[in-house]
């Protein structure tokens, strides 16, 4: 590398196989608007590899601001498991201990360090409008969610891409999008397969969707109160934790591992 070019830092967590590059934007010198740029570092061949790109940000009233692009280089909505990996940045920046007060697109979120595994309990806002596309669910939890349930044994063969792609290129989701989401029954939670919008890929974990999927079985079952729903994803486990009374959902809490994979430099 020739001394006088200029390379950047960045950070690549990833919580439960959902895979992020973070850059400290504190300086606030990140091109933002550069669609081009945040594409090609989340390109897997001719960039560093990712399904997302998340900013940390100095932000007036609160512990840092989260900007989240998608690896289609957009800026996206909320991105829950990104928010699991930026609260582990933050702590390992040594900007936050063990809670974390932080302003991401869908508003303020609070959030957990737990013990040294890296455990992250994220809040997700209230959910209180699930409506129905035919046998199927449809929520937001900060990102749009298609959420269908499965037959048990079926995830472990199923066209997640293939069927993913019907739906969020249909009709009624070409122009928004929306994130689809294939869930089953499996012991005393839920396995969760998800084709995500910007990505338009299946990834090993989606973290809105893992908590759409969980608020979905609940209405479907239709049954209130506390509820601590495991949920298994390609890349690890999650839990989602949850108050239902009738449609409304309240203290949502994504839980799960968000860890450091490496630090390095890229130039642009
Ligand atoms: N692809 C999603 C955003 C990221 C969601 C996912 N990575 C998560 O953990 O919530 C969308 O455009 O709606």
């Amino acid at each position: 590398m020739g001394e006088d070019m200029v390379t950047h830092t960045f950070y690549k967590y990833q919580g439960a196989g959902n895979d992020f590059v973070v850059i400290d934007n504190r300086n606030g010198l990140f091109d933002s608007g550069n669609v081009d740029l945040v594409e090609h570092l989340c390109d897997r061949r001719f960039g560093i590899g990712a399904d997302g790109l998340m900013l940390l940000q100095d932000v007036a009233d609160h512990d840092f601001e989260m900007v989240y692009f998608n690896a289609d280089g957009r800026q996206g909505s909320m991105c829950g498991n990104g928010g699991r990996c930026i609260v582990a940045f933050a702590r390992d920046l040594k900007i936050i201990d063990r809670e974390a007060d932080f302003l991401a697109v869908d508003g303020v979120h609070h959030a957990q360090v737990h013990g040294q595994a890296g455990w992250i309990s994220l809040q997700m806002n209230d959910v209180d409008l699930i409506e129905q596309d035919g046998d199927a669910y449809i929520l937001n939890t900060g990102s749009p969610h298609y959420v269908k349930l499965v037959s048990k044994n079926t995830l472990v063969n199923f066209a997640v891409v293939e069927e993913g792609r019907k739906i969020r290129y249909s009709h009624a989701y070409r122009d928004g999008g929306i994130n689809v989401n294939f869930v089953e029954v499996d012991g005393d939670g839920y396995h969760l397969r998800t084709y995500e919008r910007g990505v338009e890929d299946e990834t090993l974990a989606c973290g809105t969707g893992a908590t759409a999927a969980a608020l979905a079985v609940a209405w479907h079952n239709g049954v209130d109160g506390v509820f601590q729903t495991p949920i298994r994803v390609q890349g690890g486990n999650l839990t989602i934790r949850f108050v239902k009374e009738g449609m409304r959902f309240t203290r949502v809490f994504l839980e799960g591992p968000a860890t450091f994979v490496f630090k390095g430099e890229i130039a642009w």
